[in-house]
């Protein structure tokens, strides 16, 4: 007889750039209307969720220390709010291997709550329909959904209201990373003093990028990667003007902070174009650390499952 086999749920799930970020007018409730489209790309975190006596929650990875460990965590959020729906006392122990950069524009809390709540439903059974965990998703941030989704999609409302593109082909995708983060807020923020009281539209895609993504046309995808959060995140982080400048002097098509920054993401023509860019980036110490990534992607996954009955 062998060990007994550990229970465990793992999914796996990427992080997201956004192609075209519209910003409207502020809402009542303190979030901004959006129209935006996300694209997800092969930067992945694991989350593995065990049965537990009591809730915990450990990373690993370059990112570990920057992310809590207690109850803030969004991970640890969302096996809470499943708990509550389900009306459960269990616990879960998580453990998320991290390869998202915190705070860098890549939805890498929202990534982790999206996966947490696909791996707990996993493990405790709890029958809820695809659209009651997009409705949990929603709860727990604007961009939750999203990451259980996954692919090329249009967001509207506060970026929870989710359309699938009609999107053809892969793109090879350049990031560079800084290692100080930009806060959401403060970057929402700075938008809006940026704005001043000049009046603000309702905001929608463009068909242009809408055109782009249904060719898959990579020339026409990069003439519309469009951001309003940019200027506000290079307000806060100047250097990101460079970063970009640089970016685009070695080759890359075109260019975009990622959300709320200070990501800045490259579109490269092909595999090899990225490659040579990161080669490019690197030597240049442009930022403090320089990844490639393909996109489009499928959302939150489960990718082991070991239950016992
Ligand atoms: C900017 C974007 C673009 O996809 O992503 P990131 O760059 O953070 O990854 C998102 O809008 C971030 O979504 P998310 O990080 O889930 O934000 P939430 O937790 O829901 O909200 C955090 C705060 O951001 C601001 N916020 C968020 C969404 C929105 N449509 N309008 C806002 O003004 C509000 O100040 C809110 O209190
Ligand atoms: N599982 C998590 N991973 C990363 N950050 C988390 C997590 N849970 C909570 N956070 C908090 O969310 C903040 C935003 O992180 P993140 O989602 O990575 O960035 P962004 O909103 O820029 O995409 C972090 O500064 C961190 O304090």
């Amino acid at each position: 007889m062998g060990a007994p086999t550990e229970t465990a749920v793992t999914v796996r799930v990427p992080a997201k750039v956004n192609l075209e970020l519209r910003v409207g007018p502020l809402r009542d409730d303190g979030f901004h209307s959006l129209s935006t489209v996300f694209h997800a790309v092969d930067l992945v975190d694991d989350v593995t969720v065990r049965p537990a006596s009591t809730s915990s929650i450990v990373t690993t990875g370059p990112y570990a220390d920057a992310v809590p460990a207690g109850p803030d965590n969004l991970a640890m959020r969302a096996a809470r709010l499943i708990a509550e729906r389900v009306g459960t006392d269990e616990h879960v122990a998580i453990e998320i291997a991290k390869s998202i950069p915190v705070a860098g524009g890549m939805a890498g809390g929202s990534a982790d709550a999206a996966a947490a709540l696909v791996a707990v439903d996993a493990l405790w059974d709890t029958g809820f329909s695809p659209r009651e965990l997009h409705e949990l998703a929603a709860e727990l941030g604007s961009d939750v959904p999203f990451a259980l989704h996954g692919g090329t999609a249009i967001g509207s409302g506060r970026g929870e209201q989710l359309v699938p593109v009609l999107a053809k082909g892969t793109f090879e995708w350049v990031f560079a990373l800084h290692h100080e983060g930009l806060s959401t807020p403060a970057v929402y923020a700075e938008c809006d003093r940026l704005r001043g009281r000049e009046p603000v539209a309702e905001p929608e895609p463009s068909s242009g990028m809408m055109a782009a993504l249904r060719a898959g046309d990579v020339d026409a995808l990069a003439d519309n990667l469009h951001n309003d959060l940019q200027p506000a995140a290079c307000s806060l982080m100047p250097r990101l003007r460079d970063t970009i400048a640089a970016g685009l002097d070695e080759g890359a098509l075109g260019a975009i902070v990622s959300g709320s920054g200070p990501t800045v993401a490259f579109l490269c023509g092909d595999r090899s174009e990225a490659l040579n860019l990161m080669v490019s980036l690197t030597a240049g110490n442009i930022a403090d650390e320089v990844v490639g990534a393909s996109g489009p992607v499928h959302g939150a996954h489960v990718v082991h499952d070991v239950r016992r009955r």
